[in-house]
C-alpha cells in the first residue's frame, strides 16, 4: 500500500468530511450521559475454537468465525457482529497507534472491526453504508505481556510474508484482548482508516490501554508487507475534524 499522502487521487473520500484517524482533544470531547446504564456498550464476543490468522500485506488480520455481538452505546438498537481483529503499530514505542490523544501517539492501535447484522446481509453490505460499521480502537502501550494476544504475537514468525495464512489450533477470546475499563471511551462517525476509506465507521475508542511486551511488539514490526519491507508505520495520521462532535462517557 502507498503511503497516506498519495490516497487522496485514487480514493478522492480521503478528504472527506468523516475521515479517520482523529487527534481526540480531550477538553472539547462532549459528555454523553445517554450511553450509560441500561444501553451501556456491551460485547457478548463466543471464543474462537480455532484460530484464523492472515498477512494481508498491510496488517495482521485475525477472521473472525463465531458469532460475536457487540451493542449499545452509540449504537442505538442495532446489532453489530465482529469480522475481524487487526493492528497498526510504529518502528518504534513512539508512535504507531492511529487516534492520537491530544496529540499523543501510542506504539500500537487495536481494532475490532464489527458490521451492522441488525440491517445488513453482510460485511461487504455494510462496509459502504453510513451506519454499516462499528469499530473497538485499544491502544497499546509496552509493559507486561498480554497473555491473549500471545496467540498472535507467537505466530507472526510464521506469517512473515505479504499473504501468508494460518490457522492455529487454539482458543481464543477476544473479549480478553479489551481494556479491564470499557466504560470509559470517546465515540464518533468516521471512515475506514484505510483504502477505500469508507465513511461508514462508528469509532468507539477506548480510554484505557492495553500493554503488549516489547517482545510482542517487536514481533509486529518484523512482519513483511506487501512491497516486501518490513511491516512497520502502517498507520494513518489523524484527518480534519471538520464538522464533527468527539463525545465522551466519562468526567
Ligand atoms: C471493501 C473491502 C474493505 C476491506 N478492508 C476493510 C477495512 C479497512 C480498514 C479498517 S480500520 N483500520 O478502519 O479498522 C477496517 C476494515
Ligand atoms: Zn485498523
Amino acid at each position: 500500500m502507498k503511503r497516506p499522502s498519495t490516497w487522496g487521487k485514487d480514493f478522492p473520500i480521503a478528504n472527506g468530511e468523516r475521515q479517520s484517524p482523529i487527534d481526540i482533544v480531550t477538553s472539547a470531547a462532549e459528555y454523553d450521559s445517554d450511553v450509560q446504564g441500561s444501553n451501556a456498550l456491551s460485547t457478548n464476543y463466543t471464543p474462537e475454537s480455532e484460530v484464523k490468522l492472515v498477512n494481508n500485506g498491510h496488517s495482521i488480520m485475525c477472521q473472525i468465525t463465531k458469532k460475536g455481538v457487540l451493542t449499545g452505546g452509540p449504537l442505538g438498537k442495532d446489532e453489530y457482529r465482529l469480522e475481524q481483529f487487526h493492528l497498526h503499530w510504529g518502528a518504534e514505542d513512539g508512535r504507531g497507534s492511529e487516534h492520537t490523544v491530544d496529540g499523543k501517539m501510542y506504539a500500537s492501535e487495536l481494532h475490532l472491526v464489527h458490521w451492522n447484522a441488525s440491517k445488513y446481509s453482510s460485511f461487504a453490505d455494510a462496509v459502504q453504508k453510513p451506519d454499516g460499521l462499528a469499530v473497538l480502537g485499544i491502544f497499546i502501550t509496552p509493559g507486561v505481556a498480554c497473555n491473549q494476544f500471545k496467540v498472535i504475537s507467537d505466530n507472526c514468525g510464521k506469517l512473515k510474508t505479504s499473504g501468508a495464512e494460518m490457522t492455529v489450533d487454539t482458543t481464543l477470546d477476544p473479549t480478553l484482548l479489551l481494556p479491564s475499563n470499557t466504560s470509559d471511551y470517546w465515540t464518533y462517525l468516521g471512515s475506514l482508516t484505510t483504502p477505500p476509506l469508507f465513511e461508514s465507521v462508528t469509532w468507539i475508542v477506548f480510554k484505557e490501554p492495553v500493554e503488549y511486551s516489547k517482545e510482542q511488539l517487536l514481533a509486529l514490526r518484523n512482519l513483511v508487507d506487501s512491497d516486501g519491507n518490513h511491516m512497520q508505520d502502517n498507520y494513518r495520521p489523524p484527518a480534519a475534524l471538520k464538522q464533527r462532535k468527539v463525545k465522551k462517557t466519562f468526567t
